[in-house]
């Protein structure tokens, strides 16, 4: 599927609610029309960096005891791409992102984030790096149930050292755009597993990161619901300038990126354009 036959998918409203002056926007080059694109490197190689890439997996192997469930792959994400990773239940889906992600260190292999090699860092490192360049989505509770969704949203901001009221006031403005004003007050508990999810990807996004990483981030939605959470993923990392890599089971989930890769035993097995 085209990039524009899946924006044409998408309900009216998505793509209305996130005007060109969606917060968060910077530079002229987040936001830009240039089309995002990715450039898978082919599997099992390492290549030699003759590109722009933002995100780049080198021949990232991990084993867990005698195991070895990803293998030498290798993969670049350019600025502003869309990834997708399909595959099997146990296929190396979560640990491939966790690596890309640095929540996982590799046994062999590493990641450059905008070439900087973040598997060298040490580990305090690694975490300030994790919170002001990527944001994560998961499939569910990953919101504070205690803290209403205002404080949730701006809880990364907050933890990077940004004055309450100020990080509030930012928080504030990604929720219109989310399609979720009006709950800012609410508690996780109180609102829909759709509206949660809206709630999360705010949190996700609201630091501005150069990688958004979602884990199955519709696998507790229902199938209308899943379509509208993922393009308002899709439009949000667009509008705001952000790649995104997104681990799904759901071909229609996945057919919303630019790209996909298929994971089988620990080897990416394909990609293909969706
Ligand atoms: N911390 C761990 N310790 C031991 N084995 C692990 C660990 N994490 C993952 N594995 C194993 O690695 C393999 C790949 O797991 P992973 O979670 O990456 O697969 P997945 O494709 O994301 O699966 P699913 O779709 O079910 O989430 C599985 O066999 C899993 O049991």
């Amino acid at each position: 599927m085209t990039h524009a036959r899946a924006r044409s998918r998408l309900p009216v409203v998505l793509v209305r609610i996130l005007p060109a002056s969606y917060p968060g926007m910077t530079g002229p080059q987040r936001g830009s029309d240039r089309g995002p694109t990715l450039l898978p490197a082919r599997h099992g190689t390492v290549e030699s960096m003759t590109h722009t890439a933002v995100l780049s997996g080198r021949g990232l192997t991990k084993r867990y005891g005698p195991r070895t469930v990803l293998h030498d792959t290798s993969i670049d994400v350019e600025p502003r791409g869309t990834l997708a990773i399909m595959g099997p239940s146990g296929s190396g889906k979560s640990t491939l992102l966790h690596l890309l992600s640095g929540i996982v260190q590799p046994d062999a292999g590493e990641v450059l984030l905008e070439g900087t090699a973040i598997s060298a860092l040490r580990e305090s490192e690694r975490t300030a790096l994790r919170r002001r360049a990527f944001g994560f989505v998961f499939q569910s509770g990953q919101l504070l149930p205690e803290l209403p969704a205002i404080e949730n949203v701006a809880l990364p901001l907050i933890l990077d050292g940004m004055a309450v009221r100020a990080a509030r006031d930012r928080a504030a403005t990604f929720f219109a755009p989310l399609g979720i004003a009006g709950l800012e007050e609410r508690r996780p508990g109180e609102m829909s597993g759709g509206q949660a999810q809206r709630v999360a990807i705010a949190r996700a996004m609201v630091a501005r990161p150069t990688v958004l990483f979602a884990d199955e981030p519709t696998g507790a939605l229902d199938a209308r619901t899943s379509q509208d959470v993922m393009g308002i993923l899709v439009e949000a990392s667009r509008h705001l300038g952000t790649a995104l890599v997104v681990v799904t089971h759901d071909p229609q989930v996945a057919g919303n990126c630019e790209h996909i890769v298929h994971m089988h035993d620990g080897r990416l097995a394909q990609r293909s354009a969706s």
